[in-house]
């Protein structure tokens, strides 16, 4: 079966600054990847790449074995839908008529909504715990009812790929795993760059790791996390050990110190001595 996603050696850079370079991996169909890495590794550029936004300077992409960039622009709205952390330009639409924006794609000029496209509309907004505030102002929401507005817009388009930018930003802890939950749920490929490892090592199939515009590691969480690599690409000290329910990868970071200033016998002390904090030298 071909991959839903193929990207094949990605390189893009701006003013001779490499952003990206000699990006590979692969999506399988229905299965979510978490794009995780440290500020400025390149998260958001990828996916650019990904959702046509930029085109890089080399390498190829391919939507269930079709070049991205030979797609008519309406087939391609209809296969992949993207979630950015920023919300659209202020706008006086309703909750309704932004998350009905979704079906743009599958719409001839002019075309009115159906009552099919309204259930759509309405089933989403149950989806995402956003019902009761249908008919606000787009603009007059929270931050993360922007958000989750935004994930049922994407949800009516009905895509093949779903990209999400940061999608957990402005959530509070239960909607964090809750909307992640949700786009599991939907059964479509998803690829969505997260900051929050623990988060992103229980909600996805595979973690792609993405340091100075290279790949580290892809994989299952278990062999992407490792304590080294959140060392070296991080900067983090911490203990991985497995979560009580989902057995994947948990994470505990140690405060208060640089781990490239603590010799091995006290990140050892601290394991033994969990709890503790230690001051860098
Ligand atoms: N259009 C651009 N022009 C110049 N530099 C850019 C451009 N887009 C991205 N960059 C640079 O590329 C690097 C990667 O940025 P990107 O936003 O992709 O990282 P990120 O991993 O998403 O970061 P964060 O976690 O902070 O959101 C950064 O150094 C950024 O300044």
């Amino acid at each position: 079966m071909k991959p839903a996603l193929k990207a094949d050696n990605i390189c893009w850079s701006v003013a001779e600054k490499s952003i990206l370079s000699g990006v590979s991996f692969s999506l399988t169909k229905g299965k979510v990847l978490g794009l995780i890495g440290p500020n400025g590794a390149g998260k958001s550029s990828l996916l650019r790449c990904l959702y046509r936004y930029i085109r890089p300077d080399t390498g190829h992409i391919q939507l269930f074995g079709e070049d991205i960039n030979r797609m008519p622009p309406q087939v391609f709205a209809r296969q992949v839908a993207v979630v950015l952390q920023d919300t659209p330009p202020q706008s006086e639409l309703s909750l309704r008529q932004l998350v009905a924006t979704g079906l743009t794609p599958y719409k001839r000029l002019f075309e009115r909504d159906s009552a099919e496209d309204n259930n759509a509309v309405a089933a989403a907004l149950t989806q995402v715990g956003l019902s009761s505030l249908a008919d606000e102002v787009f603009r007059h929401l929270s931050g993360g009812e922007k958000q989750r507005a935004l994930i049922a817009r994407a949800i009516v388009q009905k895509p093949e790929l779903l990209l999400l930018d940061e999608p957990t930003n402005h959530l509070d802890i239960r909607y964090q795993i809750q909307i992640l939950e949700l786009v599991r749920s939907l059964g479509v490929s998803v690829i969505a760059s997260i900051h929050d490892l623990n988060l992103a090592a229980a909600m996805c199939d595979n973690l792609l790791l993405l340091h100075q515009g290279q790949v580290v590691a892809v994989g299952d969480a278990a062999e992407v996390l490792t304590e080294q690599r959140l060392s070296d690409v991080f900067g983090v000290c911490s203990r991985i050990s497995q979560h009580p329910q989902t057995g994947k990868p948990l994470i505990q970071y140690f405060y208060g110190y640089s781990p490239l200033v603590v010799d091995k016998v006290e990140i050892d002390a601290a394991r033994r001595d969990s709890g503790a904090i230690y001051v860098a030298k």
